[in-house]
């Protein structure tokens, strides 16, 4: 692992790093906070997956997390969304495939499965390397994320129930398989096989039988995205007469930005922090 940077922030660090990914055959980038507590004993572990045309750098610059993340003991682990680099396929012209949108999933199909590994990697290959080099408590794990990345929290928790202790999402994407912007990318990663992306949508893992045990979901009603891509109203008709708890707040003048995130990022950071006790 190569340290790309190290800052001092509210007595914790901010760290960038990179490092051959097995997973994606590729370098990789991520950003990791490491909150004071750490210097003494091992501190929970939050990952923060970003939305489309982002890299661990966004979430790094504009959401705001590090004052509270410090103050609870968190770690925040932030990925890049895709693999990088000039072997690595991509759609210069669409930014909802390819570099930067990564989906958070195991590609099948040529020329993506090569490279796209983001499920693999973030749920296995990344974890291994955290908790080789940071004072990481890997028993305590909670998972959230923005748009694309709200959905890849999700669908992870609901697939790893027993790894993860809690769930939230920025404006995520429910039910990737039916809106206009996510669905071609399923089809280019997946094939055509529809029953191959159910996996990655969290409404239909919920109707397979997929559970965790509460969510919470912050949503702004002036997001751009909510009626033809978004839409958490599908995930409370998916959840409905199910055990799963779900808390779905809609913010009146809200946007898609991290003007929005960086509003209610306390409020998840205190929401995992309760259940990573
Ligand atoms: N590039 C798209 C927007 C993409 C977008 O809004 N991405 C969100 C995640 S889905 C984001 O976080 N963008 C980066 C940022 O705001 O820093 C457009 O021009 O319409």
């Amino acid at each position: 692992m190569k340290v790309i940077s190290q800052n001092t922030a509210f007595d914790g660090m901010q760290g960038v790093y990179a490092h051959e990914s097995d997973a994606c055959k590729c370098e990789m980038t991520f950003a990791v906070f490491v909150p004071p507590q750490a210097i003494s004993e091992p501190r929970p572990v939050l990952w923060y997956l970003s939305g489309l045309t982002c890299t661990h750098a966004n979430v790094m610059e504009k959401g705001e997390y590090r004052r509270l993340a410090s103050e609870l003991g968190l770690i925040i682990v932030c990925p890049d969304t895709s693999p990088r680099g000039n072997d690595v396929p991509d759609e210069l012209t669409n930014w909802q495939m390819g570099k930067g949108a990564g989906f958070y999933l195991d590609a099948t199909e040529k020329p993506w499965a090569e490279h796209y590994q983001m499920y693999s990697y973030i749920t296995e290959e990344l974890p291994s390397l955290i908790s080789q080099h940071f004072r990481a408590d890997m028993t305590r794990q909670g998972i959230f994320g923005h748009s694309m990345g709200g959905h890849g929290a999700m669908t992870i928790a609901l697939k790893n129930p027993d790894r993860f202790k809690s769930c939230s999402a920025f404006a995520p994407i429910v039910q990737p398989s039916t809106a206009d912007w996510s669905a071609p990318a399923l089809e280019k990663y997946l094939g055509a096989d529809r029953s191959t992306w159910r996996p990655y949508d969290a409404c239909a893992l919920v109707e397979d039988g997929a559970r965790f045990p509460e969510f919470l979901i912050d949503q702004g009603k002036a997001d751009s995205f909510l009626d033809n891509g978004l839409r958490p109203w599908l995930f409370e008709e998916a959840t409905k007469g199910t055990d799963i708890g779900l808390r779905l707040r809609m913010h009146d003048r809200y946007d898609h930005s991290y003007y929005f995130i960086s509003t209610f990022m306390d409020d998840h950071l205190k929401w995992h922090a309760e259940r990573l006790r």
